[in-house]
């Protein structure tokens, strides 16, 4: 049976507007462990809040470097997830995929950097959306994710795959 969705996404708007990266690269993802903010304690990709005038793209460099200083090459858009939460603000987050990097992936104040096997992705210790929307960018797909949450559970989801992101992006 198809739920109905608990959310009118015609109208729906993110007063938070975030970035998330992933560098993939043979067989293996850059995650991270997130040590302080929203998702604290939780593996995710790198990035954060995109600031007052930067684009997406840079805002996913920016906090890549902040967080792991390292400087990715060439990060493409797969992705857009639109997130109706319960207990905090409402977030609408690019994703960004790239290949290759410049640097060494380092412990920082704000994250513990950590390799996994591609098929190896502990999504136990993730958001709960991930595992929804993550094989499709491991497969180089692109995707627009829309899920309500109830507190840290998703309770709605619908995933879009194969979007054209405009040229850029
Ligand atoms: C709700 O489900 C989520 N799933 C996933 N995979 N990632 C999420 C979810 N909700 C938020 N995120 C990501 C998006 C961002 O990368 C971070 C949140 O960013 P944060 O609040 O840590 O932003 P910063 O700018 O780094 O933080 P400060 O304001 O402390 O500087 O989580």
């Amino acid at each position: 049976m198809i739920r109905p969705s608990p959310i009118d996404w015609s109208t729906w708007s993110a007063p938070v507007h975030a970035t998330l990266m992933f560098v993939v690269r043979e067989g293996r993802i850059l995650l991270i462990e997130k040590k302080r903010g929203l998702g604290a304690g939780k593996i995710n990709g790198p990035g954060g809040k995109i600031d007052p005038g930067e684009t997406p793209r840079e805002c996913a460099m920016r906090e890549t470097e902040e967080e792991l200083l390292i400087r990715v090459k060439d990060p493409v858009k797969l992705g857009e997830l639109h997130f109706a939460m319960s207990d905090v603000p409402d977030i609408l987050c690019h994703v960004y995929r790239a290949g290759d990097f410049d640097g060494v992936p380092t412990e920082t104040d704000e994250a513990v950097p950590l390799w996994f096997a591609t098929a190896d992705i502990p999504y136990h210790r993730m958001w709960s959306d991930d595992r929804y929307w993550l094989p499709v960018m491991l497969e180089g797909r692109t995707f627009l994710g829309r899920f309500a949450f109830t507190g840290d559970d998703v309770s709605w989801n619908q995933l879009v795959t194969d979007v054209e992101w405009p040229e850029g992006e």
